[in-house]
């Protein structure tokens, strides 16, 4: 018994950031990974580029793959514009339970969805339980083998549009070579590879911008 990780760096963040300061929650999950434990957070130096890809888009409609704590989650939803809104899916309950914490210690529960629950059971429901017609963003972050097959369903339920961007963490570490692949060689996607560093670490690892071509 005892704390899990996940609930350790709910605490830090309790500890060291203001609420209702998103920037504070992200400082602190970094200390926290830089300084107590790593945790599979997106990190500084990727989050940086996500930031960039977020405040091009300016979604009115977001999708998060993989909640994990909610360390991307918050940076994403910092940056909506006014009547954005975020639906993050995490399949793990004890991950979502702090997820929501961090999220709602950032101030920012009202721009923000925790679907608990499989990623591949969710998405053909997404339009019918959420009112949602596509997704303007998608930040795929949860699991590598269900990168290429949940994309595949978003298309097939119609929820990418025309210019609809996918950014994908982890394509070199972990790494998501038939994911890459897909989205590398098909005529519906125009592909820019990020390279950077996995979090928090000196290892290769990179972010894929792919644009729905429709
Ligand atoms: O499983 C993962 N899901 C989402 N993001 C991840 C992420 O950013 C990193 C890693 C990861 C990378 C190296 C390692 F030695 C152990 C775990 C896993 C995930
Ligand atoms: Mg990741």
């Amino acid at each position: 018994t005892g704390t899990t990780r996940p609930q350790r760096l709910l605490r830090a963040v309790q500890e060291r950031a203001t609420r209702g300061d998103s920037e504070s929650v992200i400082a602190a999950i970094d200390h926290f990974c830089r300084h107590q434990e790593w945790a599979m957070n997106v990190g500084d130096e990727k989050g940086f580029i996500l930031d960039s890809v977020v405040s091009e888009v300016s979604p009115q409609t977001a999708l998060e793959l993989g909640t994990y704590c909610g360390y991307s989650t918050v940076r994403i939803a910092r940056l909506l514009p006014p009547g954005g809104h975020l639906i993050t899916l995490e399949f793990n309950p004890n991950y979502a339970a702090v997820a929501r914490q961090v999220i709602a210690w950032a101030g920012l529960e009202d721009m923000v969805q925790v679907v608990e629950g499989a990623s591949g059971d969710w998405i053909p429901h997404l339009r019918e339980h959420f009112g949602i017609e596509s997704f303007d963003f998608v930040f795929l972050d949860h699991w590598k083998e269900l990168y290429l097959p949940d994309i595949k369903l978003l298309e097939e339920c119609g929820l990418l549009r025309k210019g609809t961007v996918l950014l994908a963490d982890n394509v070199i570490c972990p790494g998501t070579p038939d994911y890459l692949e897909y989205v590398r060689k098909s005529q519906s996607y125009e592909s820019h590879y990020f390279g950077s560093h996995l979090e928090y670490t000196r290892a290769e690892d990179g972010l894929e911008k792919s644009v729905y071509l429709g």
